[in-house]
């Protein structure tokens, strides 16, 4: 696999004349895991669809693996919504299967083993799993893509602490970060402090801070939760 790269460059971009994101620049080079965090509103699911092209900017660049975003930027990149986004009257057999005829990097072997760690019935229809077990289940999909990209918005929303824990393990344990670029937004900083090689600070649709967590630890001699209090007050 190629190593993983995003490329922002002047980005904007507008809801009706509304800016949500506004001149973004940064440049992501290189496999781990990066945190979008900041508050509810400040642009980190515009910044994530535009990265994964399913939004266009109003204006800059957005480059993925060196190429400009577009339809087929898909084949680089998984993207896992915040959304409950399933088909609620599949199987979780049925749409592994679904995965595997219309993604050729979609690997069913493991897809299958994580389902199996998990013991999620792959025989139940999706709409009668827990919020929890169909949290697992888009995870488990996005987790089998074996493409330089992946990218989560919000994985931990709206899950209770107990299987936020486990949806955590669930992505430290099976996403290739060796060799994949992992970016994942969320606004709860003290849960995925440990995880995170790299942060991205956005407040009011601008990026206001992109550093490695390590040196911005070092530099700022406080937890990222800290640092993150002081640059968003
Ligand atoms: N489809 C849309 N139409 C109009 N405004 C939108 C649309 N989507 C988002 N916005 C606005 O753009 C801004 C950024 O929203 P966005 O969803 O990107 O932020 P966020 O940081 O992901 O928020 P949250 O943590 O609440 O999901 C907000 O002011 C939001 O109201």
């Amino acid at each position: 696999m190629n190593e993983p790269e995003i490329y922002l460059k002047n980005v904007t971009k507008k809801y009706l004349r509304q800016p949500a994101l506004e001149n973004i620049s940064f440049q992501l080079k290189g496999s781990g895991v990066y945190g979008v965090l900041g508050e509810n509103g400040s642009g980190k699911t515009t910044l994530l669809k535009l990265i994964a092209g399913l939004l266009r900017p109003s204006s800059g660049t957005v480059k993925v693996m060196h190429r400009p975003v577009s339809r087929l930027s898909s084949k680089d990149i998984a993207y896992l919504s915040d959304a409950d986004s399933l088909y609620s009257f599949q199987s979780a057999q049925q749409l592994i299967h679904f995965w595997e005829k219309v993604a050729p990097d979609f690997s069913k072997d493991k897809a299958f083993s994580m389902i199996r760690e998990l013991n999620l019935d792959v025989n139940m229809k999706i709409k009668n799993l827990s919020k929890g077990n169909r949290a697992r289940l888009k995870l488990v999909i996005a987790l089998s893509r074996q493409v330089p990209v992946l990218v989560m918005d919000e994985p931990l929303s709206g899950l209770d602490p107990l299987v936020r824990e486990d949806i955590l393990k669930l992505i430290v344990m099976n996403a290739d970060v060796e060799q994949q670029l992992l970016i994942l937004s969320t606004h709860e900083v003290s849960e995925v402090e440990a995880f995170l090689d790299h942060v991205i600070f956005m407040k009011d649709g601008k990026c206001i801070l992109e550093e490695n967590a390590e040196v911005l630890r070092e530099q700022k001699g406080q937890s990222l939760v800290a640092t993150m209090r002081e640059v968003l007050a």
